[in-house]
């Protein structure tokens, strides 16, 4: 086989990574038979309109059904199965039932043919290119900030209270309640590194760990407490800022919406529950709909994809040529 040319003039960093070495990826998470499909074709065909260089895993439960695994690999997702993880026996009570299979997530950390990944929930949309997050510093999580104030959060003493990590000057943390909590995030959304030595601990760590009602959002929280760094909120727009902090908001710049307050899922919504009738939320729902209707951000396949990564391509090579000669040189041959 004859050797590959590769043009000696390129800079290291703009040398695209070879397809056997860990690059990065987006990553959702897939449990059941349900509607939650809907979201994560959605997620696809937002990333593609966004333009995300990176493709998207889906790490599905065994129990989502081979006609959903076939309409994600469809739409350009990577399919990966996962097992589930279980919090310690017998005690699922004290996460909310809900929320129980979120702890399966934790396998994402096992994802090592990926240098660093974004996770986003199924329920997430993404409206404008977020590929510089891959560009953060390794050896920190990075997330956004949650909201206290909904009533998913009536069991916290900050709810009773009234205190929120998002406006801590409207409801001062009492001296006498000892120091306020950490900053906590929202685990919809977080761009972190897969490791197997932290997927080990992390899953040896949840074994001893006993389940707490926002089950794996307050594991993580509790177990990147020391690197957790906030980014901002643009970066995960958690719905109920919109009414619980509104001067917190700009939702012009808002990259990534969060359908995460109560009926506002988009393909499930209905407009009935409260705050579903603002006009903000209506638009949102419908900035939804529109992506997941738009035929044109359906996958068109690996060869569409080739070509477009080519023109890409076009302007830089025209540069490189200009600026001098192309010199090649022979690339070790693989055969
Ligand atoms: O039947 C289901 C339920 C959930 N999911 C997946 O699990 C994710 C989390 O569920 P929701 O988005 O419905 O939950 P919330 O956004 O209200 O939950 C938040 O709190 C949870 C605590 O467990 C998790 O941390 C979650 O990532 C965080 O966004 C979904 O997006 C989806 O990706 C499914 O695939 N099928
Ligand atoms: O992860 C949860 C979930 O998204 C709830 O819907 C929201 O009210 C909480 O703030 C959050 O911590
Ligand atoms: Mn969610």
């Amino acid at each position: 086989m004859a050797p590959e040319l590769v043009p000696s003039l390129m800079k290291p960093a703009d040398i695209p990574v070879p397809a056997n070495l860990p690059g990065p990826a987006y990553v959702t998470f897939l449990a059941g038979n349900g509607d939650y499909v809907k979201g994560v074709v959605g997620l696809a065909k937002g990333l593609r309109k966004a333009k995300a260089a990176y493709p998207l895993v889906v790490a599905v439960l065994p129990d989502v059904p081979e006609e959903h695994r076939r309409i994600l690999e469809s739409q350009g997702c990577v399919v990966r199965e996962i097992e589930p993880v279980y919090p310690p026996e017998n005690q699922t009570q004290f996460a909310m039932a809900y929320y129980v299979i979120n702890y399966s997530k934790l396998r994402i950390w096992e994802f090592v043919e990926y240098s660093k990944m974004i996770y986003l929930d199924g329920d997430i949309q993404v409206y404008e290119n977020i590929d510089h997050l891959f560009d953060l510093p390794d050896g920190y999580f990075y997330a956004v900030m949650d909201c206290f104030c909904e009533k998913t959060w009536s069991h916290t003493p900050q709810y009773k209270i009234g205190y929120c990590q998002q406006s801590p000057e409207k409801v001062n943390w009492p001296a006498e309640m000892g120091e306020p909590p950490a900053p906590y995030f929202n685990a919809g959304m977080f761009v972190y590194e897969p490791s197997i030595a932290t997927y080990t601990d992390l899953l040896e760590t949840v074994k001893i760990t006993p389940p707490t009602p926002f089950a794996e959002q307050d594991f993580l929280n509790m177990y990147f407490r020391n690197v957790y760094t906030p980014i901002p909120l643009v970066y995960n727009l958690v719905l109920a800022m919109l009414w619980r902090h509104p001067e917190n908001v700009e939702l012009e710049k808002v990259k990534v919406v969060h359908y995460c307050a109560a009926g506002s899922k988009p393909w499930r919504y209905t407009g009935k529950e409260e705050n579903m009738q603002r006009e903000d939320i209506k638009m949102l729902v419908q900035k939804w709909w529109d992506i997941y209707n738009d035929e044109s951000l359906d996958y068109q396949g690996p060869e569409a994809e080739a070509v477009e990564k080519a023109v890409k391509m076009e302007p830089f090579i025209a540069a490189l040529s200009e600026a001098a000669p192309v010199q090649y040189v022979a690339a070790p041959s693989a055969a």
